[in-house]
């Protein structure tokens, strides 16, 4: 296994309050292919600490290495390159354009990149929209779709100029349990193929399909529990559910 993501003493502290830590000395060590959810009560630093994981976020104190690079060495220009070719995104808001049908808001991110023909990127967003079950839609717009449906839109999106990295911010947090379990299955699949995900959520049912759960407190990580691979349909589901409930109340939470 190679460590595709490295947080080293990372601390966070917003405005003038050097004392409250929003990140408080992390260390985390990610490993190429593997399933992390982030849980812990409101306020506890798990988008903070995404948004630095991703770098989305300037990096104040300590370091993050995604693939052995420092993403505080890096340009403003060479971030966003790293993000647009290597990183996606999925938020539990999810940031459509209105003008632009479903199969161009997917696009989008391709023609940024210019890595492929356009024959390619069309093929591609194609794939990624039969393999999430939105084929029929990409001639809709945004107000012709349920909120299930745009967010397999978003995943397309993030997905299409195949990321190593997807993170997740509460990408079901908008959901009915109905559809938050699709969007789990369809990040299931994802990492099957050997995608990174890294997300964060409050939701028990969701992190329990996840690999290893993260579990933060005032801006550490101060517990963590490690699941194994979920594999779609296998039945053990409600046992890893039961002892992921059995862990955080033995944590507290
Ligand atoms: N832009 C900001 N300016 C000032 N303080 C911030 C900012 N963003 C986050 N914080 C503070 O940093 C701490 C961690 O916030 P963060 O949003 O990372 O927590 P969280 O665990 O993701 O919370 P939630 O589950 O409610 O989304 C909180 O005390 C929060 O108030």
């Amino acid at each position: 296994m190679k460590t595709i993501i490295e947080a080293t003493n990372l601390s966070k502290h917003y405005g003038m309050k050097e004392r409250q830590l929003a990140l408080n000395t992390i260390n985390l060590k990610i490993e190429t292919g593997e399933f992390v959810s982030v849980m812990g009560p409101s306020g506890s630093g798990k988008t903070t600490l995404l948004h630095h994981l991703s770098g989305m976020e300037k990096i104040m104190k300590g370091s993050v290495k995604i693939n052995g690079k420092e993403l505080s060495t890096l340009s403003e220009k060479r971030l966003a390159e790293l993000r647009l070719h290597q990183l996606g995104f999925v938020f539990q808001h999810i940031h459509l354009l209105k003008n632009l049908n479903l199969f161009d808001n997917i696009l989008l991110p391709a023609y940024l990149a210019k890595k492929e023909s356009k024959k390619q990127i069309h093929l591609q967003a194609l794939e990624l929209m039969e393999k999430t079950g939105i084929s029929k839609l990409a001639n809709h717009n945004i107000t012709e779709a349920s909120g299930g449906q745009l967010q397999r839109v978003a995943i397309c999106r993030a997905l299409i100029n195949s990321p190593t990295i997807l993170f997740g911010d509460e990408p079901t947090g908008a959901l009915n349990s109905a559809a938050a379990e699709n969007i789990m299955d369809i990040f299931t699949m994802i990492n099957e193929e050997d995608t990174t995900i890294v997300l964060v959520t409050h939701d028990s049912k969701v992190a329990a399909k996840t690999e290893r759960v993260l579990f933060m407190l005032d801006g550490k990580i101060v517990a963590e529990k490690y699941l194994g691979k979920y594999s779609r349909g296998s039945g053990h589901l409600k046992e890893r559910e039961e002892a992921l409930t059995k862990w955080l109340k033995t944590i507290g939470f």
